[in-house]
């Protein structure tokens, strides 16, 4: 196997958190060559993995999940499904990908389909949410796509029948909603379409030209049409607990092939056609818990292969063909909750099952049926009426409200030069799943009274000042409960009123992350009466060990940071970068990132401070590029602060002169970097560095590349440590 392919299966086993099984890969020796397993395969082809199999132990499926992770259950909140994804990608002549039970959280990426060799997708039992990526479209190759036991409750998507070979389509037990596209009678290959416990509605589309079909399952949803006729080669046909109306269709005995029907807990009516019954192959039959009425006829014949038939809770008279009431044979027959005169002990009064007893049936239904039209349609013109008057009143009294919520909305009346414009606003309803990451572990947030403040710092005392930045003074304080925090005082150069500021804040008590200071609330002072603020409280966790930058600084005599350290560091950074500019639309991409924002807690976990200001000072360098900003950074930890002193155009010029040869980075590099990180892990970084630092935006890379070459760099360096210490201790 290819090495650079064992390291991506190891940066895989990482980030599935090292599930036991995988320990397997822990051993020398070609991976490709090692024996299938159930839970375990890779299988490869001219020294390429084409087939990758894992099937973990997480639990199936869990009830509370609301798209944080849960302990034992899902993986961690360090898991980021798009850097997952971004990994498996890189074994890019995939055809088999099965990944089962490992716990794996998030939106599915979209970049899922840059395995465009792949043939057979399996990731079902894990806690994947949102939309089935659009552009699984293009999967030109995929013949089985198994989504089961997942928690994606967007639509069921339009295009699969752009997948010309898609054979097996399973989207079993997920919460998809809205009606079932007609579009998936054109997905010509299908043998098996399998939407059971979902909450899709409305009709069942025609699926007549599926002539591949065989299995149909669509159980429990919410369908609500009549049977449409079926594909002649079907073999099971899956529709229970469903709203499904009208007759049972005739053509359905006409479906030679047909081993296992099951109808039940629908809404059919009229008398079952006798033909079911008489089916060659036909084994399983159900059509209980629906409103079938009439009798069967004394001529119904029994196909020979009907070992189950369950007739139980219609509106069914009369009595049962010869062919059911035998009970010497082997069949098992239910019909209990009918109106039959077979068994009276388990059977309704026949005057139960009278045909103008069911809805729909007979003149008087018929009359109520318009007497409540007629009742209904009054009641939705009051109805209109009063929401109209409430309208009009609710109009006039929020007249105020509703204008400057229109200009937080209309573009040509804001700043745009901020970038922060209407749309960040009137999105910040729609952000996404991965904004509540971490937020299971971190407190709620919550708005603070100026006494609550005025008593944590000691009245904003001197000996409480921490210091001051640009966006105004920072105060340590100890609130009531006990624990620390810091306390920006934020002097607002523009005036906001109350309900404006507070949409502002809104939006950025949402940005939680665990490598982000975490907001815990805030306290405005202005009055009451909704007119303009000119203060704002910011209320932050208190993050103990000062800044990176002084870290970095040969001063520091509190730790010198190894090169792994450092890597993880700029990971925990880039993750929180990467979170900032997608976990929410629009994303923030100006962050002030610099060294002096990167707080350090007591694990030396790094957590940015400063981001996402701009929303409420509405100041933005256009010039400032979070993915340069995030060089400098990488360059700073390269040299200490000491070079980094030196200037942004001395660092860049290095970048294209010392960095490039082994003697000059020995002058511009920190002696603890060079002696404690592997030359290929640095020359990883230096590369990706180099690209952060391109002058032309454009030829940057997106910090999620940023974030998967540093994850890689920090593999590799783990790799060449390990290496080291077994060698150490053969040689000793
Ligand atoms: N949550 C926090 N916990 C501990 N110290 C903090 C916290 N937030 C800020 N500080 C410290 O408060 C001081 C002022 O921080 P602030 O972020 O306002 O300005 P800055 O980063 O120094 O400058 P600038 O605003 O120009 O970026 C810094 O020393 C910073 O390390």
């Amino acid at each position: 196997l290819q090495s650079s392919q064992t390291e991506v299966l190891q940066q895989l086993r990482k980030q599935l958190e090292y599930p036991r099984h995988l320990d397997a890969w822990n051993y020398a020796g070609d991976l490709c060559s090692a024996p299938p397993s159930p839970f375990l395969t890779v299988a490869c082809e001219a020294n390429t993995i084409t087939e990758l199999k894992i099937v973990g132990d997480k639990p199936a499926k869990v009830s509370n999940f609301d798209g944080h992770p849960v302990a034992g259950q899902t993986l961690s909140a360090f898991f980021s499904v798009d850097s997952f994804v971004t990994t498996l990608s890189r074994l890019n002549s995939l055809k088999v990908v099965i990944l089962v039970s490992l716990g794996i959280w998030g939106p599915l990426p979209d970049k899922i389909h840059r395995l465009y060799s792949l043939q057979v997708l399996d990731l079902s039992s894990n806690f994947l949410y949102g939309s089935i990526p659009p552009r699984i479209s293009a999967m030109g190759m995929l013949h089985t796509l198994t989504l089961d036991a997942n928690f994606f409750n967007d639509t069921v998507p339009d295009w699969f029948d752009s997948l010309s070979n898609l054979t097996v389509l399973s989207l079993k037990n997920n919460r998809l909603q809205g009606p079932l596209p007609r579009s998936i009678g054109g997905v010509t290959a299908l043998t098996t379409l399998a939407l059971s416990k979902n909450n899709i509605s409305g009709r069942v589309p025609d699926l007549g030209s599926l002539s591949s079909l065989e299995v149909l399952d669509l159980r429990d949803n919410q369908l609500d049409s009549e049977i449409p006729p079926m594909p002649r080669g079907m073999v099971t046909i899956l529709l229970s607990r469903n709203s499904l109306a009208g007759k049972i269709p005739h053509q359905l005995g006409e479906l030679s092939r047909l081993q296992h029907l099951d109808l039940s807990y629908n809404l059919l009516q009229g008398t079952p056609p006798a033909s079911l019954f008489s089916l060659p192959n036909l084994s399983y039959l159900s059509l209980a818990s629906n409103m079938l009425s009439g009798s069967l006829s004394s001529k119904l014949a029994c196909g020979g292969q009907l070992g189950f038939i369950d007739i139980s809770v219609n509106r069914l008279t009369g009595t049962l063909p010869p062919c059911l009431s035998d009970i010497s044979n082997e069949r098992v027959i239910k019909f209990s909750g009918n109106c039959l005169s077979d068994d009276s002990s388990r059977q309704h009064e026949s005057s139960f099952c009278r045909e103008d007893r069911i809805v729909g049936k007979g003149g008087k239904n018929r009359y109520i049926g318009l007497l409540i039209c007629a009742i209904g349609g009054a009641f939705v013109v009051m109805l209109v009426l009063l929401l109209m008057l409430l309208y009009f009143y609710r109009r006039h009294r929020h007249g105020r409200a509703k204008a400057e919520t229109r200009l937080l909305q209309n573009p040509a009346l804001e700043n745009y030069s901020t970038g922060f414009s209407s749309e960040l606003l009137a999105n910040a309803r729609y952000v996404s799943q991965p904004v509540k990451l971490g937020s299971q572990v971190m407190p709620t947030y919550r708005v603070f009274s100026l006494e609550e403040l005025r008593e944590a710092t000691d009245n904003f005392s001197r000996l409480s000042f921490i210091g001051e930045g640009s966006h105004g003074k920072v105060y340590k304080g100890r609130l009531e409960n006990g624990s620390q925090v810091a306390v920006k005082c934020l002097a607002l150069f523009k005036k906001y009123s109350i309900r404006n500021l507070n949409l502002r804040l809104d939006l950025l008590s949402k940005l939680r992350h665990p490598h982000l200071v975490c907001l815990l609330g805030h306290c405005v002072d202005g009055s009451s009466d909704d007119s303009s603020v000119h203060r704002v409280f910011l209320v932050y966790e208190y993050i103990p060990h000062g800044n990176l930058h002084s870290h970095l600084s040969e001063i520091s005599m509190e730790k010198f940071l190894t090169w792994p350290e450092r890597l993880a560091i700029l990971i925990g950074i880039a993750k929180a970068t990467h979170f900032l500019h997608t976990g929410i639309l629009p994303g923030f991409f100006n962050n002030k990132l610099k060294t002096h924002n990167v707080l350090l807690d007591e694990h030396y976990i790094a957590k940015i401070s400063d981001y996402g200001l701009s929303i409420i000072t509405e100041e933005i360098d256009k010039h400032e590029d979070d993915v340069y900003s995030f060089g400098l950074i990488i360059l700073e930890t390269l040299t200490g602060p000491a070079q980094a002193a030196r200037g942004e155009a001395f660092l860049l010029n290095e970048m294209r002169t010392s960095f490039s040869r082994q003697e000059g980075r020995k002058q511009i590099i920190d002696p603890t970097v060079l002696g404690t990180a592997a030359d290929e892990s640095l020359s990883l970084v230096i590369s990706i560095t180099d690209k952060c630092l391109s002058s032309e935006s454009s030829l940057r890379p997106s910090i999620e590349d940023v974030l998967w070459n540093l994850q890689y760099a920090a593999q590799v360096q783990a790799t060449a440590d390990r290496d080291q210490r077994s060698d150490a201790t053969s040689q000793a």
